[in-house]
């Protein structure tokens, strides 16, 4: 299913980078100061998700402008003894907004599940914080043919117990893990198609209200040259962005039109 963009309801684009496991906390100041300029703008949501390091270098770097600081990740307990993870209210303490979760890379190297991504969409959402809830299929799976079964499965576990006015406010990232990194950007038709089920199931998982309403992500080797065609579709609202992020060309990527 696949929507035409109303301008009645025009959901208003939101670009995020996502560093990863790069820059130090000295660098990310520097990196934010630079880029600060270029990513200014008056369309277009702009959040910048760090390492966990650098987070307090970067709230403050970035403190004045549109830019908003979100974590790579967190935990779905507030205290314990869950060494090595950051609770969600540390994060709302240094004024974190958004959280990417379940991103391909935490699923793939740190063993996270649908069920354990769930838990943390939860408990973002009790802390007010913005998931970025993440999905997409492995080339095998794109070859076999399930990818669309496959991210509705994904969507629908994650959003497991989340009410509607909840999931209106969420973040979609659809990345098919064979684009991120490898400079294969998945074509604008593939990347529509799939950004329109998903948004097909939220309709069906909840309504068409909330559908209109939740903002859906394309992620993978988004490029300047890539994004305009990529966000103009009907059910992309913007991207997530991976090694673009790090340079001046994501002052592009957010000011694509
Ligand atoms: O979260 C971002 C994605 O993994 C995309 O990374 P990339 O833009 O380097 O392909």
């Amino acid at each position: 299913m696949s929507r035409k963009k109303d301008i009645s309801l025009m959901r208003k684009t939101i670009v995020a980078g996502n560093w990863k496991m790069n820059k130090t906390p000295s660098e990310a100041k520097a990196l934010i100061e630079e880029l600060k300029p270029l990513v200014a703008s008056e369309t277009s949501d702009v959040v910048f998700c760090v390492p966990a390091i650098d987070i307090p270098a970067a709230i403050e770097a970035a403190a004045g402008s549109n830019i908003a600081i979100g974590a790579e990740n967190m935990y779905f307990e507030e205290s314990g003894a869950y060494t090595g993870e950051i609770a969600p209210n540390m994060l709302t303490d240094l004024g974190v907004k958004y959280v990417i979760l379940g991103h391909s890379e935490r699923r793939e190297y740190f063993a996270e599940t649908d069920e354990t991504v769930n838990k943390k969409v939860l408990k973002a959402f009790e802390h007010g914080i913005t998931p970025i809830v993440c999905c997409g299929e492995t080339l095998a799976q794109r070859e076999q043919g399930v990818t669309i079964d496959f991210v509705r499965q994904q969507i629908k576990i994650a959003f497991q117990g989340v009410s509607a006015d909840q999931a209106k406010t969420a973040v979609i990232a659809y990345e098919p893990i064979w684009a991120i990194g490898t400079g294969k950007v998945a074509t604008t038709e593939q990347a529509q198609e799939v950004c329109a089920a998903i948004r097909a199931c939220i309709a069906e998982v909840y309504d068409e209200a909330t559908a209109e309403a939740i903002r859906i992500q394309y992620g993978g080797s988004v490029s300047a040259a890539s994004a305009p065609e990529l966000f103009a579709q009907p059910d992309i609202d913007g991207g997530l962005v991976g090694g673009a992020s790090l340079k001046p060309d994501f002052g592009k990527i957010v000011n694509y039109k």
